[in-house]
């Protein structure tokens, strides 16, 4: 056969394939054209020497702020290419997560201030695509000269699977939790539940087990709590059977705590609000419900932020479940 490309899955006839060239150019005509946007772009790092490179004012990216047409020369092709590659996101819009639209689509985009945000896989704050819009808000509190960090990838996923994804940005996450992780999974029980997971283990046995060995281990608070995000699809699919509900649901930590603690590291993550909903629609609503409800309204505005009113949370959380 040809070198060419396949299909990877069945598309249909309006699924998006590439937009890689259309993105480019158009960053390179507004870097032509606006010398304001070529000095910011051109700030932006290409991955290397890092620690060398000035930090730049934060009026520079005020709207007002007219820049200096003296201060900046054209960038070339190559430079661009590098800055895009380190600074890219591609967008997990709203409409993705929740309308189920344009599910396997995702957009890719350029947004000046957030990338100097550094990722951290316990990080302290979300970002949000609405449109071509990025709001980036605080999923923590945060203190005065605190670091902002967002995740830049999977955060309710395993040390591998980051480690995995994180080397495509050319990064060694250093972050507390993966300090912590990189000594838990070298331990032979761990590793054991790892194993048992990839390889079909009844998921409430692998949170049980799991829940076991933090006690024998001693792993308290945060640190329990990054096992667990590492752990979530686990968690996730067990409380969602029956059958495993049934057989270890007395033996396990009840839905709510997990959730409560998984979002004290990772912040806010629809996937959390889902399982959190979902358990409300089952339940019923009565007394306890309105208590529910207003707990995954608060989590809804750890995930959504604060921007999105409380109504219109309201029909957000419907529309995350679905029916
Ligand atoms: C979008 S930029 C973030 C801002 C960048 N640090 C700067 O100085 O402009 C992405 C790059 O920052 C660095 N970076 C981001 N998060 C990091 C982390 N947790 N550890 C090490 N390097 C990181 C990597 O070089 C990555 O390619």
């Amino acid at each position: 056969m040809e070198r060419s490309i396949l299909a990877g899955k069945d598309l249909s006839e309006d699924a998006q394939l590439a937009m890689w060239k259309n993105f480019i150019q158009k960053v390179s005509e507004f870097a032509r054209k606006c010398y304001k946007t070529r000095d910011l772009i051109g700030m932006l790092s290409i991955g290397e020497d890092e620690e060398e490179l000035e930090i730049p004012d934060i009026d520079l990216f005020r709207p007002e702020n007219v820049g200096n047409m003296d201060s900046c020369e054209m960038i070339d092709m190559e430079k661009l290419l590098a800055i895009l590659d380190v600074n890219s996101l591609t967008e997990d819009a709203v409409s993705a997560n929740v309308l189920r639209k344009n599910n396997d689509s995702y957009g890719v985009g350029l947004w000046l201030l957030p990338s100097f945000i550094n990722h951290s896989c316990c990080p302290n704050s979300r970002r949000l695509h609405v449109g071509d819009y990025l709001i980036v808000h605080a999923s923590k509190d945060m203190k005065a000269g605190e670091e902002i960090t967002f995740a830049y990838l999977d955060p309710l996923s395993p040390l591998s699977k980051r480690r995995e994804m994180s080397m495509t940005w050319g990064i060694q996450c250093k972050c507390k939790r993966c300090r912590f992780e990189n000594e838990v999974f070298a331990k032979q029980e761990i590793k054991e539940i790892e194993i048992g997971l990839e390889r079909g283990m009844d998921v409430g046995g692998v949170v049980y087990k799991l829940e076991e060995h933090m006690k024998r281990l001693k792993v308290r608070g945060k640190e329990k709590a990054y096992l667990r995000a590492s752990f979530w699809s686990a968690y996730c699919e067990a409380y969602r059977s029956d059958r495993s509900m049934k057989r270890w649901g007395r033996r396990i930590p009840a839905m709510d705590a997990v959730v409560d603690s998984v979002v004290d590291v990772v912040g806010g993550d629809h996937r959390l609000l889902k399982i959190m909903v979902e358990e409300l629609k089952k339940n019923g609503g009565g007394g306890s419900g309105l208590v529910g409800m207003e707990k995954a309204l608060k989590l809804a505005r750890d995930v959504y932020g604060k921007v999105v009113k409380k109504q219109a949370m309201k029909t957000l959380v419907e529309f995350c479940i679905g029916d």
